[in-house]
């Protein structure tokens, strides 16, 4: 049977990062043996890279040996039950790795909460460790101080909650000689009343507190002594000066001898701590399964904190988080609005202001000159003779039809220099109306048989410049629409049938929207959708990576918060903000710019919330598989446009391949966009299968996206 005195005890660890056959290998624990005793400060020293963070990371269960074992407080990190990670450790990283807008207090409370400290106990715990590492003011913000209160914080984060194991990365460093004592101090009294430490640092000297040093070097231990034995042994009288002993006899043997060091009984005797305690591996560790450590009954009740305990703590911290941060603030709740009024102030308006150079060769050789048709008294002339009409000055209806269509006719003296107008880009269009205008079109409208003269000069003749599609599209339409109201109103006049002149071809009232299709109503439910979607996947992925990129979300799981817990809450938060951004958006465009809803609000209202969270449920998807902003931006883009160029509202999709039409269906809101219009538009219900459609494209890429997370979470160490 075991004896137990070890709290981490690691038998021939390996540990490497890439893949073995790839360039990117790269080895950093090679069969390291290492044990600390409970109660003990262990002190372990190494060269930068050389596998120190590693190594802790072990040992707190966030990444995984890829051979060998790991014991800690008599269980194996990650067993259910063990503690590890969770309350029985304290870890303090490298990094800071506290929330930039927590306040000193809120640091320190965040991690207390999550192992389920209750408010008095915390109080308390604060106030000493405020004296005990001088911390700053308990207002002051985390982003606020400098490095050392900084650190300062982050220690006493790990601490709050007085652990049996307490592991530091680097604790020391930034602080002043007084304080770095006094916290030595600390641990020493930690130790006498039965914790155990685990510090890395980089002052040697500093070690010389320590019950044992581990000095790791090409991944193993070189040596793990207490410091008087270590300086005993080399004849040193400073520790520094054993390490260089020590290092350069290692580099002195040959490679197979290399990792035999520690083995080797003229280097140091693995486990001949002289006056110890210990003097055989075998007396305090001899491990070979968990169950040989802590039966159930002596396993401390409680090692996992409550997940209750830990919800509180990570909705309090996300709050913090969110209300502290202007930016996000305004990103969440002022966005929707600001590109909602954008959308509906600048887009599906007509152009206004167009001007039409015009070469009107009637009004020019008329004896009134250019101005013939500004001049009210000198309106076009209709002579019905036998019933039959003469037109004269009949351009000028045409003008003012035109001008009613928002198309404003510029008086030019010659085709040539309209033309060049256009060509030099100063306008859009220009017109030629023929000398003998009106003749001509009376002959072409009454005479079946007119000859090509007739027809040539009864044509208004334009040229468009066509490289702004929205512009010579509107062009053409409305000089149709002028002609339509222009031949009528002349046929009128003229007693005739009206119809005669127009396009044989009737169009009856549109079986659903407007004879006016509004190119703004047709747009705006991909509008929306597109906004509310990336607003989610961008603040999410935004918040998860700062939380990672800062050492939060490690530290939290380290402190027992599970991935899940982390998800959940962000996803309880976040569904909040798109309620609000859903509400805001339809209360702008239905009752501020009066977008017409032929459907039921209700499921537009509940279709634009659940493409929400698809948008969040995308933004874990990238800020879990992202290893950094710019990855993730880069990705955003670059899916982002694809997705609304597919999406249908800016080309149909009618007009794309078979292939690509497919894919476009796939996307998360080219179907839901449709739907959404139908509703609108058509007031199709929930029970039409091309609204359903939408809701289940919607709810599909949720549960995907969703499920890869929970996979790459599950597999990955994030
Ligand atoms: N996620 C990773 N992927 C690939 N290599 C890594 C990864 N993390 C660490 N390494 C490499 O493993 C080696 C050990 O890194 P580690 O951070 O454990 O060293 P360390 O001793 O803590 O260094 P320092 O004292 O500078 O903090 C380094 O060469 C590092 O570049």
């Amino acid at each position: 049977m075991a004896t137990r005195s070890a709290a981490v005890v690691i038998e021939r660890a390996c540990k490497y990062y890439g893949s073995q056959d790839k360039p990117d290998y790269k080895p950093v624990l090679t069969h390291l043996d290492m044990t600390v005793e409970r109660g003990t400060i262990y002190g372990l020293l190494g060269p930068s890279g050389c596998g120190k963070t590693t190594l802790l990371s072990c040992i707190v269960g966030r990444r995984k040996l890829n051979s060998g074992s790991v014991w800690v407080l008599g269980g194996k990190p990650g067993e259910r039950g063990s503690g590890v990670p969770g309350p029985r450790v304290g870890y303090m990283p490298q990094d800071i790795a506290l929330v930039g807008e927590f306040s000193v207090r809120d640091a320190v409370y965040y991690f207390g909460r999550i192992y389920g400290m209750k408010d008095d106990k915390l109080r308390e715990r604060f106030a000493f460790l405020c004296e005990l590492l001088e911390l700053a003011d308990e207002g002051r913000l985390i982003k606020s101080l400098s490095g050392g209160q900084q650190r300062r914080v982050s220690l006493a984060a790990a601490l709050v909650h007085d652990p049996e194991l307490l592991i530091m990365d680097e604790p020391t460093v930034g602080l002043d000689p007084m304080l770095r004592e006094k916290i030595w101090e600390f641990l020493s009294e930690l130790a006498r009343r039965g914790k155990t430490v685990i510090i890395t640092t980089h002052y040697i000297d500093e070690t010389k507190q320590a019950h044992k040093i581990g000095l790791l070097r090409d991944g193993q231990l070189l040596a793990e002594e207490s410091p008087e034995e270590l300086m005993r042994k080399f004849d040193c009288d400073t520790l520094e000066e054993a390490f260089l002993k020590l290092a350069l006899r290692q580099d002195h043997l040959p490679p197979r001898r290399q990792s035999a060091l520690t083995m080797s009984p003229d280097v140091i005797p693995e486990r001949s701590i002289a006056g110890s305690q210990y003097s055989s591996r075998e007396t305090f560790n001899v491990i070979t399964s968990s169950t040989d450590i802590l039966t159930k009954d002596e396993k401390p009740k409680d090692c996992n904190s409550k997940s209750k305990a830990r919800y509180k703590a990570v909705f309090i911290k996300s709050i913090q988080q969110f209300s502290r941060h202007p930016g996000g603030l305004i990103f969440s709740v002022l966005f929707p609005i600001i590109q909602v009024v954008a959308f509906f102030s600048a887009i599906g308006h007509d152009p206004r202001d167009l001007n039409i150079p015009l070469i009107n060769d009637e009004a020019v050789f008329s004896p009134y000159g250019l101005n013939v048709c500004r001049n009210s008294s000198l309106q076009p002339i209709i002579r019905l003779e036998d019933e039959i009409c003469e037109f004269d000055m009949i351009s000028c209806w045409f003008i003012e039809e035109m001008e009613k269509k928002l198309l404003y006719p510029l008086p030019y003296n010659s085709t040539e220099e309209a033309i060049n107008s256009v060509s030099r880009a100063k306008y859009y269009g220009a017109m030629h109306i023929n000398r003998n205008f009106s003749e001509a079109l009376a002959i072409r409208l009454r005479d079946s048989d007119a000859n090509d003269d007739v027809i040539k000069d009864s044509n208004i003749e334009v040229w468009i410049d066509t490289s702004n599609f929205q512009i010579s599209n509107f062009i053409k339409t409305q000089m149709m629409k002028a002609y339509k109201d222009f031949i009528k109103r002349t046929m009128i006049a003229c007693g005739k049938n009206e119809g005669i002149a127009q396009l044989p071809i009737k169009f009856h009232k549109p079986i659903y929207g407007e004879n006016d299709a509004q190119f703004q109503s047709f747009m705006a439910p991909g509008i929306m959708i597109t906004i509310i979607f990336f607003l989610s996947a961008v603040v999410t992925s935004t918040l998860m990576i700062s939380d990672r990129l800062e050492g939060v979300w490690e530290r939290s799981a380290v402190a027992g918060v599970k991935p899940k817990e982390m998800l959940n809450v962000h996803i309880i938060l976040q569904s909040g903000v798109i309620l609000l951004q859903t509400i805001e958006m339809m209360g702008l465009a239905f009752l501020g710019y009066g977008l017409h809803s032929q459907g039921s609000l209700l499921t537009c209202g509940i279709l634009l919330f659940l493409q929400g969270l698809c948008g969040m449920c995308y933004g874990f998807l990238l800020s879990i598989y992202c290893g950094s902003y710019t990855m993730s931006y880069f990705v955003a883009t670059g899916s982002f446009y694809p997705m609304i160029l597919l999406c249908g509202i800016l080309w149909p999709l009618e007009g794309m391949s078979t292939a690509l039409r497919y894919i476009a269906l796939t996307l998360p809101f080219t179907i839901p966009s449709k739907s959404l219009r139908d509703i609108t538009e058509k007031g199709y219900s929930i029970a039409d299968p091309s609204v359903y459609h939408g809701f289940l494209v919607t709810l599909a890429w949720i549960v995907i996206t969703l499920m890869l997370c929970l996979i790459r979470l599950k597999y990955k160490k994030m």
